[in-house]
């Protein structure tokens, strides 16, 4: 049996030997932690689930129609580029430990609490219906265990598997040797590039009694303010430079070739990130707060992203108002599995 490997940039498996992943893992330039990418195995364009056959037939041509198992989608491809649209889910990690008892975070790596779980099952039930193809979180467990219950509530019920490139081993002991399982699998990449800004010396410390040593200004200003980093931390503008470098460089590619995304990251990086999409100014940014257990959702489209979801709706018909083909997609689903 012939193993293919998962190459990031294309979004696509390419047979052993062909793709130099290597090449592909990009060089830590600070702080924290893991390189990205990994194997996966190629799928089969002949072996199709005849179910999702049928919403293909529906909606050949858009990427929303779950192109994962599509033969169709081919990313050297300009004419299928052009027509394709695909949706850009965001979601902040539900509450973690220090969040629960206001400790500055950052890079430190802490579990969800009781009460984030069920956010993240809550968020996973707004996006049910929304085409997942890839998964990108960033290397800290809130972000990777948010996304992994969000998606236990999705409707196409295919199981998140994270990559492992992290050594030559790791990529061949996490291989995959079934085209059916392949096929009802969504690769999850986890980059540190993603992770929460790194908070420096204030990692720890809470955040009521740095106030009260500090006072309440300068304390703001290092939680809200765009260019001025915390003591030995990261500015915003610091993680916006390697969060969105790593939206443009790894994400957008995936969009682009028609690819459904959801990234599970951190208030902050996921801030920067959104000021990339809605060009939001250094001064809008500050007042951008994000919720925990709100997906956002955004539509890719001929270059440009849509917004579509806000962050305040109580349900998902109010957060979300959908497009004619992730309206499409949905119905099929209801056809499909009711
Ligand atoms: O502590 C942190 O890492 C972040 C997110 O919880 O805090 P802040 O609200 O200051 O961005």
């Amino acid at each position: 049996m012939a193993a293919a490997v998962f190459h990031q940039s294309l979004g696509t498996f390419l047979p052993h030997g062909q793709a130099n992943v290597a090449s592909n893992v990009p060089k830590l330039n600070s702080k924290c932690f893991k390189v990205e990418v990994g194997i996966f195995r190629k799928k089969s364009p002949r072996s199709r689930n005849t179910s999702i056959r049928a919403i293909q037939s529906s909606s050949s041509q858009t990427s929303v129609v779950d192109p994962i198992l599509s033969p169709s989608i081919n990313t050297s491809d300009d004419s299928q580029k052009k027509q394709n649209e695909a949706a850009l889910i965001l979601i902040r990690h539900g509450e973690s430990l220090w969040n629960e008892k206001n400790l500055f975070t950052g890079c430190v790596d802490v579990p969800l609490t009781r009460k984030g779980v069920e956010e993240a099952i809550e968020a996973g039930k707004r996006i049910s219906n929304i085409p997942v193809d890839m998964i990108y979180t960033s290397s800290l467990i809130r972000a990777q265990m948010t996304a992994m219950l969000a998606m236990t509530q999705h409707r196409r019920k295919k199981v998140p598997v994270i990559i492992h490139n992290e050594t030559e081993q790791a990529r061949v002991w996490s291989q995959i040797f079934s085209e059916e399982t392949k096929k009802q699998s969504i690769p999850v990449i986890a980059s540190w590039r993603l992770n929460e800004r790194m908070y420096g010396e204030l990692q720890g410390l809470n955040k009521q009694e740095t106030a009260d040593r500090y006072g309440k200004e300068q304390v703001h200003e290092w939680r809200r303010s765009y260019d001025i980093p915390p003591p030995n931390g990261e500015s915003l503008e610091m993680c916006a430079e390697r969060a969105v470098a790593y939206f443009k460089d790894q994400i957008v590619p995936q969009l682009q070739s028609g690819k459904n995304v959801m990234i599970a990251a951190h208030g902050n990086s996921l801030r920067s990130i959104i000021m990339y999409l809605d060009k939001l100014t250094s001064q809008e940014v500050i007042s951008l707060e994000l919720s925990t257990g709100i997906p956002m959702l955004y539509i890719f489209k001929e270059g440009n992203f849509i917004r579509r979801g806000s962050p305040a709706g109580p349900s998902e018909a109010g957060v979300y108002a959908y497009t004619r083909r992730l309206a499409l997609y949905r119905q099929k689903l209801d056809e499909m599995l009711n």
